[in-house]
């Protein structure tokens, strides 16, 4: 049982309110998408025009990534979609940050720097260790209450997210609550399932590969995206030195050992592309696999045609299917058919439920509408799809009743 906002006495109260605003970056620095802060617009009015002490936390981007960066631009977004000021403080638990926390009046917001400019943020830990990281141990103080609204991020283990409720007592937000819902229950759904696979996050898609055909959730798994790529190549097909080089760029070259023991486990249900997308003389050219490898210097950066109707053909049977990812670099106007025609099949599906940053967004760009579910998270939906225990929802549900429960612990 977790609290909501609806048992926080929230008048004069200082909340830390962890949200997923990660978003997609332009080349300027500006977002290139603000769906992930609408999301949490009723949680934070709600919150402030109840008079409370809001410091926003949240995370933008992986150290090392092109769009790991600050949250000033955020700041200025949800002081927008709020309609009143909301400051910003480049820091997150140091002086400056606990000072700006201290001196919020009731109905003031603030936004945080993002907590993965500092290291631990980016482990994960169980909650009582994840409670003394410098994060957590240095700002919890000057917080009377925790409200999590961060469903995205809820499968990390990471101090933001279930450290805090283990000294301060915790709570959901509105769009947490509203996921934990809507995705309560995975055994319900009507079967057959199919579970499309796409994107670039290729451990955590492994992950729910793993978890879901050994617990028979699943019938069918399509590969997509940069995860279907690793699947090719541990199934022996030579995508060409680029797709390779991406792949180990990303760290992802161990995945290709885990793919190839799905296969030998479970390859009569995981579907893999028939041929792929790339770009030749300024266009899109599809291969079929066994015309790979491609010509120096082209990479797999869609799903093609044969693919599709391959895939379409499986999803007209479905009775539910659970997507996450982009089928192929949809940014780019040559690549974006493999997510178009894919998802768009889905909304045909009986119960089609879609979740992620990049999908979403993809999804609004294609103008592709009419799922059962839009979900503000992508590995989080999935893992709670696989019937999995996320984390900060357990971290809420063994939260400290009071802020003396934490003086007596600590
Ligand atoms: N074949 C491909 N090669 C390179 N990048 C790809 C390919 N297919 C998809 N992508 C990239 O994958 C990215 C999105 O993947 P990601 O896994 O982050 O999806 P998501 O919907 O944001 O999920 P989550 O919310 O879990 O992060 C996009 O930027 C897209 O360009
Ligand atoms: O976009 C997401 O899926 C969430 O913000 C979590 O980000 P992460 O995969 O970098 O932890």
């Amino acid at each position: 049982m977790i609290d909501t906002l609806d048992d926080l006495d929230v008048e004069g109260t200082t909340v830390g309110v962890r949200v997923d605003i990660n978003s997609p970056i332009a080349d300027d620095g500006s977002l290139a998408d603000d769906a992930r802060l609408r999301a949490h617009v009723d949680t934070l009015s709600e919150l402030l025009e109840r008079s409370g002490r809001v410091a926003v936390l949240a995370h933008q981007g992986r150290p090392g990534g092109d769009d790991f960066g600050c949250l000033s631009p955020h700041a200025d977004r949800l002081s927008d979609l709020l309609g009143r000021p909301v400051d910003y403080v480049d820091a997150t638990f140091s002086q400056a940050a606990r000072e700006a926390v201290q001196s919020l009046e009731d109905g003031d917001c603030v936004v945080l720097e993002n907590t993965r400019f500092y290291s631990e943020e980016y482990m994960e830990f169980d909650p009582d260790r994840a409670a003394r990281t410098q994060l957590v141990a240095n700002l919890a103080p000057v917080l009377d209450a925790y409200v999590n609204d961060a469903f995205a991020a809820a499968h990390r283990s990471q101090p933001s997210l279930v450290g805090f409720p283990t000294v301060v007592p915790g709570y959901a937000g509105r769009v947490m609550e509203s996921e934990l819902d809507v995705l309560g229950s995975i055994e319900e759904t009507p079967e057959p399932r199919i579970y499309v696979l796409g994107g670039a996050k290729v451990p955590d898609s492994i992950d729910v590969a793993w978890s879901v055909l050994e617990k028979d959730l699943a019938d069918h798994i399509l590969t997509a995206g940069v995860v279907a790529n690793v699947f090719l190549i541990a199934d022996g097909v030579d995508l060409g030195d680029a797709s390779s080089d991406f792949i180990y760029e990303q760290g992802y070259w161990d995945e290709i050992d885990r793919a190839s023991d799905l296969l030998d486990a479970y390859g009569d249900r995981i579907a893999l592309p028939r041929d792929v997308a790339v770009d030749r003389d300024d266009g899109r050219h599809e291969l079929g696999v066994n015309a790979l490898p491609p010509q120096e210097g082209e990479a797999a950066m869609d799903i093609g045609s044969s693919t599709l109707a391959y895939y379409e053909r499986l999803l007209e049977d479905a009775g539910t299917v659970i997507l996450n990812g982009p089928a192929g670099v949809f940014e780019d106007d040559r690549f974006e058919l493999g997510t178009r025609r894919l998802y768009g099949a889905a909304t045909d599906v009986p119960t089609s439920i879609v979740g992620g940053g990049d999908t979403a967004s993809a999804l609004r760009r294609l103008g592709v509408e009419g799922f059962s579910h839009v979900s503000t998270g992508g590995g989080a939906a999935l893992q709670m799809l696989t019937a999995d225990q996320l984390p900060a929802v357990s971290a809420l549900e063994r939260t400290v009743d009071t802020a003396s429960d934490r003086n007596d612990g600590h």
